[in-house]
């Protein structure tokens, strides 16, 4: 497969060395007066972090706020195309230079690797990375030089040869492509080059204040275009920072992508969501808690457990759906806050709780559930459009032990239901053995397990065009994230 566009040349004008954010990049106070090379430096600083294991959203947080999201945009783009970058810099330079530099490099050649739109002109590019290599290890600022502009120069011919390596092709590792490969025959390479292309935006209307179409045209009245979409979802035509949407601080509406959005309403049942505005509660902006949907399969104070929370986009749509005894559990004490943070600003309320969900002996009172939602720990694997980071991250090994976390977090659980309750089973990855394998297992260990028929979960979805997600708004620049969702009855 050729994940790569064909090489181009490009043209010498456009922004200087005080750079705006490149495409994708939200403006922010700052940062179009920040000079490239300061930006250059930051993002060269998060491309070593993630190359030592560290994830990209974490090493994020230490970059002085004013120029964030301009670093974001970059270090997002050298992440797509850190493969392709790996290959030229070995060729270019095949003895590794110290890391830090070698991270400036590798930033510079992904920056500079002919993707449809390129960043910035490719000799501001140099100069400011060469400028940034000064205040980086100043002594190497002659190599780096010497580097890219040999780039420049043989840039056609470097990057023809770099492209018979799979690497510079797929810009994914060797074993996550086999991976998807065997899992998916027919449309890995679809999968792979998807995964280079930015995630649409997608908001959760919160059902208890207003419906997708009402908040279309809530946006529309502040000249913003969404397209509504399965449930409450609506996506918009282009990103936009929160600050920016009617209603978000008062909690009207909130971030997640339309396939994240599937679970909650299976698992709340009767398909509530998509009960008209005229069935549905009035649209309003208040807090105070009008009645929930009314078609719900899970009574009103029925005992739900969300047994993998954080940040909790799940909990609060569970509960914009229904009025629910609900206990969130996550074993991160630190991601468990921002599902308290999330609950208030949309004027919800659960019992959270730091804990191992796959250890009920140490908090579970004994009085059985009537539904579990289990959003397991994963590889990630179906949102690398939102965190590109993950594909250098992961090692072959992770997803045997991701597997086993799920296994065990399946097999503890399922004895907290009633007969008859449901559990709702959900990963955001594309792998088969997180998904459909471990789905199957499962049904073979517990006699017990019997898929539900109607409704139907969609089991594996992938981020392309024909995601059922996303409903009548679907097109293959709007599709829904990759997920792996199934419904389980307790007989
Ligand atoms: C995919 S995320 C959940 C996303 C969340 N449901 C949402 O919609 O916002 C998985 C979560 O599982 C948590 N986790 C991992 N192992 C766990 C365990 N043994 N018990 C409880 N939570 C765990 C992680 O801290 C992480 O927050």
């Amino acid at each position: 497969m050729n994940a790569a566009p064909a090489p181009k040349r490009r043209t010498r004008s456009g922004p200087g060395p005080k750079q705006q954010p490149p495409a994708g990049g939200t403006p922010t106070p700052g940062a179009d007066t920040a000079p490239l090379a300061r930006l250059l430096n930051h993002t060269a600083d998060l491309v070593q972090a993630v190359r030592a294991g560290r994830s990209l959203t974490d090493a994020l947080g230490g970059v002085p706020g004013a120029v964030r999201p301009a670093v974001q945009a970059l270090a997002f783009h050298a992440m797509r195309w850190l493969g392709s970058a790996e290959v030229l810099r070995r060729t270019l330079a095949p003895k590794a230079p110290p890391t830090a530099v070698d991270a400036l490099l590798l930033t510079a050649l992904a920056l500079l690797w002919p993707p449809s739109t390129p960043p910035y002109p490719d000799h501001t590019l140099v100069d400011q990375a060469v400028e940034a290599t000064r205040t980086r290890a100043a002594r190497a600022a002659g190599f780096v030089n010497a580097v890219l502009r040999r780039f420049l120069r043989e840039r056609d011919a470097l990057v023809a040869a770099a492209l018979a390596d799979p690497l510079a092709r797929t810009n994914h590792p060797a074993w996550w492509v086999e991976r998807l490969r065997a899992d998916w025959p027919d449309r890995w390479e679809a999968l792979l080059q998807a995964n280079q292309q930015h995630p649409p935006m997608t908001l959760r209307v919160n059902a208890r204040r207003s419906s997708a179409a009402a908040y279309v045209e809530r946006l529309a009245q502040h000249g913003i275009v969404g397209h509504a979409g399965a449930g409450h979802a609506v996506t918009l035509e282009r990103p936009l920072p929160v600050t920016r949407l009617p209603g978000f601080a008062a909690g009207d509406v909130s971030v997640q992508d339309a396939a994240a959005q599937w679970p909650a309403r299976l698992l709340v049942g009767g398909d509530p969501s998509v009960a008209s505005p005229d069935e549905g509660p009035e649209p309003r902006s208040d807090v105070e808690r009008p009645p929930a949907p009314s078609r719900a399969w899970l009574a009103p104070g029925s005992r739900v457990l969300d047994a993998c929370a954080a940040p909790g986009g799940k909990t609060a749509q569970l509960l914009e759906l229904a009025d629910l005894d609900l206990l969130a559990i996550d074993a991160s004490p630190a991601r468990l806050e921002r599902v308290d943070e999330t609950l208030a600003r949309l004027g919800l309320a659960a019992r959270t709780l730091a804990a191992d969900a796959g250890e009920p002996a140490a908090w579970w009172d004994g009085r059985p559930f009537d539904a579990i939602l289990l959003d397991a720990p994963c590889t990630a694997s179906g949102i690398v459009r939102r965190h590109p980071d993950v594909r250098w991250l992961r090692r072959p090994d992770d997803v045997a032990a991701l597997v086993a976390t799920q296994r065990r977090l399946l097999d503890a659980l399922w004895p907290l239901l009633r007969p008859g309750g449901r559990l709702l089973y959900c990963t955001c990855s594309l792998f088969k053995d997180e998904g459909e394998h471990q789905l199957d297992a499962f049904l073979q260990r517990h006699a017990d397990a019997r898929t539900v028929a109607e409704p139907a979960a969609p089991g594996h979805l992938l981020p392309l065009a024909d995601n059922r997600a996303v409903g009548p708004a679907a097109s293959a620049a709007f599709a829904g994230d990759g997920f792996f969702i199934a419904l389980v009855e307790k007989t």
